[in-house]
């Protein structure tokens, strides 16, 4: 059995273009080693399933593999809605630097709650001012809202959670199964992955990353939210190819249909964390028995051992924790925290959870047994913190016209143009004809039998 452990070798691809993110982290060669890790591993599945008889190699455009870790879309004639609530960011408490995500309604109560004010931005700088950033961060999580004080790398490098997530291997995989694959008569070589349902249960951005770029190949996604769900300013960006659905999966009935489209799945990945599926009533048993032949993959926040794995948590927030904010704030010799300069985080693992996807659907149509991949936001920062930096050419700050396709893209707000693809697998070049869509707009149903 071979399932995917790491990036593929710089032999297995190759590269156009040059140039790099600013930051003090390898991101371009990141995003570019991710993108390869999917072109190898789909290249591998196409001659696995005969649509060719030797590997085609990936080809990445380094500069657009960079861009997409960006944003992919650029709205013609209307804004997009920010990506962040007016309270989210880096505040300075007593003892050092936290950062707050409220995006979520639910997330901005607990961290208001805790700080006992209603709150504007100026009212929570202020009731931060006398915290211990630690002591803060421990409350809000306890709350079930999320906030992530900001860690040097040897502090976290040190950290019982941070030790627990060097422990956890890139992709890990558990708990082997036989499947069966369907036969997928649409798929062709320059759409390998046509009809192929994926069932997408993932939010924000890293696992819908994953999910938009199966559906780059041909893959029928449909993503499933809870009634009123919604996230507006990351969806245009990510909801690219698929189609969108709500389920309210507390009710007997939505839980019912659920598992209708998850038995007819070929593919179930989604980014609740450790314990949140069986709340629902989607323990690992149940998907086992209703769908014994899907490939799963899934993502969580801080990885899967240490006192933090079911935590929440966001890309800007394991930048915190992880030491990446506070080395990029000595790289830029700041005096705050300083971010990558794309959440990266999110984008590598996205790609990389569609290449343990790829990984484990050649394994079975090689007739072998598979696993369930498990991929962490924690531990690709660990990934992001070995690569070294190789960048040569011109920095890559924004993106320019001649990087965004020619025609424009009707989404479900307005039009835009949409980056031009990173990577193409032979005849593979990924495209969607499905255009970004709002959530909750699709029914509940396959679009291919
Ligand atoms: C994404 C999250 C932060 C979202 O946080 P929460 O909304 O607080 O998560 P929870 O899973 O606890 O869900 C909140 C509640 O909604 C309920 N819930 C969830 N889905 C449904 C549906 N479909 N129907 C009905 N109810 C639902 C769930 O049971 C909980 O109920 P109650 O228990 O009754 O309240 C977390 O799930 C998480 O850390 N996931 C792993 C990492 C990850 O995917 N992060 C986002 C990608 S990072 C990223 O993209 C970025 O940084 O940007």
């Amino acid at each position: 059995m071979s399932l995917l452990a790491a990036l593929p070798p710089s032999e297995a691809y190759q590269v156009a273009g040059s140039g790099a993110l600013p930051s003090a982290f390898a991101v371009s060669e990141l995003a570019t080693a991710s993108f390869a890790a999917v072109g190898h591993e789909l290249g591998r599945f196409m001659q696995a399933t005969s649509l060719v008889s030797l590997p085609p190699k990936a080809m990445v455009d380094h500069r657009l593999a960079s861009l997409w870790f960006g944003y992919s879309f650029k709205p013609e004639g209307w804004d997009m809605p920010s990506l962040w609530d007016p309270i989210a960011g880096d505040y300075r408490g007593a003892d050092g630097w936290i950062r707050l995500h409220t995006n979520l309604p639910h997330h901005r109560k607990a961290a208001l709650k805790v700080l006992a004010t209603e709150g504007d931005r100026a009212a929570v700088t202020q009731a931060i001012k006398s915290w211990s950033v630690s002591n803060l961060e421990t409350d809000i999580v306890a709350q079930g809202g999320v906030a992530a004080a900001m860690r040097s790398r040897a502090e976290w490098l040190d950290h019982p959670q941070g030790r627990a997530v060097t422990r956890d291997p890139l992709i890990g995989w558990h708990g082997p199964r036989r499947i069966t694959l369907r036969d997928r008569p649409q798929a062709r070589a320059d759409r390998p992955l046509a009809g192929l349902r994926v069932l997408d249960m993932t939010r924000v951005l890293a696992g819908p990353v994953s999910t938009r770029t199966l559906a780059g190949f041909g893959a029928d996604v449909l993503r499933i939210d809870p009634p009123g769900w919604d996230e507006p300013g990351v969806i245009p960006d990510i909801s690219l190819g698929k189609r969108c659905a709500y389920l309210d999966l507390k009710t007997p009935a939505g839980l019912e249909k659920l598992q209708e489209l998850l038995a007819q799945a070929d593919v179930f990945v989604h980014g609740y964390r450790p314990g949140a599926l069986d709340a629902l009533g989607l323990t690992k048993e149940v998907r086992d028995t209703v769908a014994p032949n899907r490939v799963e993959v899934t993502l969580d926040a801080y990885g899967w051992q240490g006192p933090w794995a079911t935590r929440r948590g966001f890309d800007s927030l394991v930048q915190m924790s992880a030491g990446i904010a506070d080395a990029g704030r000595v790289w830029a010799g700041a005096d705050k925290p300083t971010p990558l300069p794309v959440q990266a985080l999110d984008h590598a693992t996205g790609y990389l959870m569609a290449a343990a996807v790829l990984s484990a659907l050649t394994e079975a149509a090689s007739g072998h047994s598979i696993m369930d991949g498990r991929l962490s936001l924690a531990r690709t920062a660990e990934l992001l913190a070995s690569l070294a930096k190789s960048g040569t050419g011109d920095p890559i700050t924004a993106a320019e016209p001649g990087d965004y396709a020619s025609r424009s893209e009707e989404s479900g707000w307005g039009p835009g143009k949409r980056l031009n693809p990173a990577l193409s697998v032979g005849e593979a070049r990924m495209h969607w004809p499905v255009p970004a869509s709002r959530l909750g707009t699709s029914d509940p149903t396959w679009q291919t039998t």
